[in-house]
């Protein structure tokens, strides 16, 4: 029987909200168990990012339409609902009579009554001719874009004082688009200019990164899935956004190189600069998290790389044996990730500013750490895939000023490089790098 992609939406997002799981997680798996065609695939990825994206929104108009409260409406009709909205305002190519019909079939498998109820508010919606007042920007600027947005408030806010607000803004608007596929080409397999023509030959469409040489920017896989793009099994290309691809770009990899990846898993960065490393060289990539290692594992044989030595260890600890042992050491830490909400929107909603804070030490330890496995001469690249200048900048120059034998290198003619989703077209990502100094 065919699958109804709205259903399966309806239940992918009622599954988010009942287990706290991640919804990309939680998509990939349901996706997964079910023979479903590339546009059911499309739609169903869709609707569950898209309300997702825009929850703080769709709630708001819930609020505004029902005549029930919305803490009283049953928690599978709010989605039901979301997605009606959803489909009324965001998705054009689906007729009004499609989305209104559809979503009351889903209410209606739950109750008649819920079919009525949501039939009644996305009909009034449509009446409304799909506007509803936000509250006024000029007196209450923060509730105004948090709804516009659907971001939280004290993120709004936390944003705006970092960035102003004109800024944050065009970050916030950028954080609700999904990114296009980016692609490493893996250069110790194909060229670049051979692995290109693969891609014409079957009609994929691609633009060429502006930031690195091997990355490439998905435009339309022209039906394919990522796992059937030609040389996958090959391990011809790496999936690695192209912001993270600047940390290899910018290590200054040299043939031979031993380099120590204190935050590896899932091995983008790691397998990027054995990549690099032309088959010479080492990289030992370590993580906190066993089962994690496993994806490094997964990802290094594919590509066929064979300079990658994996292990679990927990990067507040110190290893005796690696002082001063590598050429360069990689603090890729674990962040806040407000950089990547445009891959994962559920960031928007589950993060907080005492939990940001809580970050903060962390980072710096494990930098402080790591930096003592850096030989003389030899480079620390610290980087987060997040927006917040106390896990960032903040975090360097307190690092700096404890660690004299350090300086900054300038990246692209900056002490530190941030990359953002509204201006690069990147995830939002951070990296400093430092040398240590000879004697
Ligand atoms: C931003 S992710 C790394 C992404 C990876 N570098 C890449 O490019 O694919 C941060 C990683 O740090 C790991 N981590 C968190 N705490 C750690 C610790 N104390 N020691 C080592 N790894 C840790 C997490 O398991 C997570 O995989």
């Amino acid at each position: 029987m065919k699958i109804n992609a709205r259903k399966l939406s309806l239940r992918i997002l009622d599954e988010i909200e009942q287990m706290h799981e991640f919804s990309h997680v939680v998509l990939g798996r349901t996706l997964n168990q079910y023979e479903i065609d590339s546009a059911d695939r499309r739609l169903t990825s869709q609707l569950v990012f898209g309300v997702l994206e825009n929850k703080l929104l769709l709630d708001y108009y819930i609020r505004k339409l029902s005549a029930q409260r919305f803490t009283r409406i049953d928690r599978s009709v709010v989605n039901i609902l979301r997605m009606g909205f959803y489909q009324l305002k965001f998705m054009d190519k689906i007729p009004e009579s499609a989305a209104v019909d559809e979503s009351v079939k889903l209410a209606k498998s739950i109750s008649q009554s819920n079919g009525s109820f949501v039939n009644g508010i996305l009909r009034n919606f449509i009446r409304k001719g799909k506007n509803i007042e936000l509250p006024n920007r000029k007196q209450h600027p923060i509730t105004h874009l948090s709804i516009m947005y659907s971001f939280p408030e004290w993120l709004v806010a936390f944003w705006i004082e970092q960035y102003g607000i004109a800024f944050a803004e065009k970050l916030m608007f950028s954080s609700n688009k999904t990114p296009k596929l980016s692609i490493r080409v893996n250069t110790n397999s194909i060229s670049v200019d051979a692995f290109k023509l693969t891609l014409d030959q079957v009609g994929i469409k691609y633009k060429e990164s502006e930031l690195i040489e091997e990355g490439l920017l998905i435009d339309d896989l022209n039906g394919y899935s990522v796992k059937e793009i030609p040389g996958f099994e090959n391990g011809a290309f790496a999936i690695q956004d192209i912001s993270s691809m600047c940390v290899g770009k910018y290590a200054g990899v040299k043939d031979g190189d031993v380099i120590i990846d204190v935050c590896a898993a899932p091995g983008g960065k790691t397998t990027h600069v054995a990549q690099l490393l032309n088959q010479t060289g080492q990289v030992i990539a370590r993580d906190l998290h066993e089962e994690k290692l496993k994806l490094i594992s997964e990802n290094a044989q594919r590509l066929n790389l064979k300079n990658i030595k994996i292990e679990q260890f927990d990067a507040m600890l110190v290893d005796e044996t690696l002082i001063e042992q590598a050429d360069i050491v990689m603090v890729d830490a674990p962040c806040s990730g407000l950089g990547i909400i445009r891959r994962k929107p559920d960031i928007k909603y589950n993060k907080s500013l005492e939990s940001l804070n809580e970050l903060v030490p962390i980072q710096s330890e494990i930098l402080s750490i790591s930096s003592r496995y850096v030989k003389p001469g030899g480079t620390l690249l610290y980087s987060t895939c997040t927006l917040n200048v106390h896990e960032n900048q903040e975090i360097v120059d307190s690092f700096l000023s404890d660690h004299p034998d350090f300086e900054i290198e300038n990246i692209s003619d900056q002490s530190y490089l941030t990359l953002f989703p509204s201006v690069h077209q990147t995830d939002g990502f951070f990296i400093a790098k430092m040398k240590k100094m000879t004697l």
